[in-house]
């Protein structure tokens, strides 16, 4: 069995002039060119527009939306799993609608090689600072992570979106949930894109993952967006990485090298602040 499989990001490059049904359109046709590869991910908002606040409450969808429907129809039709960035999401109308109850949240979306929603994952610490997200979202209270199998190998999915990266703490709660690979996407602007970069090589190396960052590209609502999507050994090694503009990277990954750097520089075991009720938490180990 091998431990390795390929990843793709797509860093999606949008300004205002694109309306949203071009912008699925298009990327589902560049999804659908794409050479063999096992995990396709996309950026954060890409659809809705990471900045685009204005026009959010009026494009948002259900996770059974549009959106997603041709999201799931290319991953079946590939056969991948897909990330599907995220969306504005808006809850059906007997649905709790959270506790500011306004009913809409930025969520992204994992499908399997079967199309079906497999995962999703309400971000949790929302950007702006008192505007934008905080104003208009509900925050997620869940953290995110399952299982999943790549070319046959077993191995356990991570989320988080953007500036949930300066929270380390949500990265340590997915390792204690058994995680390896951790997938960030993101609408990351262009002025602060030295933290993007850093901080991911950061989450990487502490919690010896694997970090698979998908951010956006070009100008929209009058921010433009840093590029530079990454991939992270568990060493904290940038493997590849993208410039400003639009395009695509794709990697292969090797999933072993997890164990192997927690096993050779076992820091992990040496926790002696629980933060999470994550399951795989063993203080005792490094006792003595
Ligand atoms: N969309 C975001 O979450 C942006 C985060 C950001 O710009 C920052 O953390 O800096």
């Amino acid at each position: 069995m091998t431990s390795l499989f390929r990843a793709t990001l797509l860093q999606v490059g949008y300004g205002d002039d694109e309306s949203l049904a071009d912008r699925v359109d298009r990327v589902c046709a560049w999804i659908g060119s794409l050479p063999d590869t096992d995990l396709v991910i996309l950026p954060e908002l890409w659809a809705h527009g990471g900045f685009a606040s204005g026009t959010w409450a009026a494009q948002a969808e259900s996770i059974d939306g549009t959106t997603i429907q041709r999201l799931s129809r290319v991953a079946s039709q590939k056969g991948i799993w897909l990330h599907g960035g995220s969306i504005i999401e808006r809850a059906a109308a007997d649905e709790d609608q959270g506790p500011d109850g306004r009913g809409l949240w930025n969520t992204s979306v994992l499908l399997d090689p079967a199309g079906a929603v497999q995962l999703t994952y309400r971000k949790i610490h929302r950007f702006g600072f008192g505007e934008g997200e905080p104003r208009l979202l509900e925050a997620g209270q869940e953290i995110a992570a399952t299982d999943a199998v790549l070319r046959s190998r077993h191995t356990r999915l991570g989320l988080a979106t953007c500036y949930d990266l300066r929270f380390p703490e949500l990265f340590r709660q997915l390792t204690e949930a058994s995680a390896e690979v951790l997938l960030v996407p993101a609408a990351w602007p262009l002025p602060r894109v030295e933290h993007w970069r850093l901080l991911g090589r950061a989450r990487a190396v502490e919690n010896q993952a694997w970090v698979l960052q998908c951010n956006t590209a070009g100008t929209h609502s009058g921010t433009t967006m840093g590029g530079h999507s990454q991939v992270i050994d568990p060493t904290g090694e940038v493997v590849a990485e993208l410039g400003v503009d639009e395009g695509s990277l794709t990697v292969d990954l090797d999933l072993d090298l997890v164990a192997q750097t927690r096993h050779g520089f076992p820091v992990l075991a040496d926790r002696r602040i629980r933060i999470g009720g994550g399951p795989s938490f063993t203080p005792e180990t490094n006792a003595g």
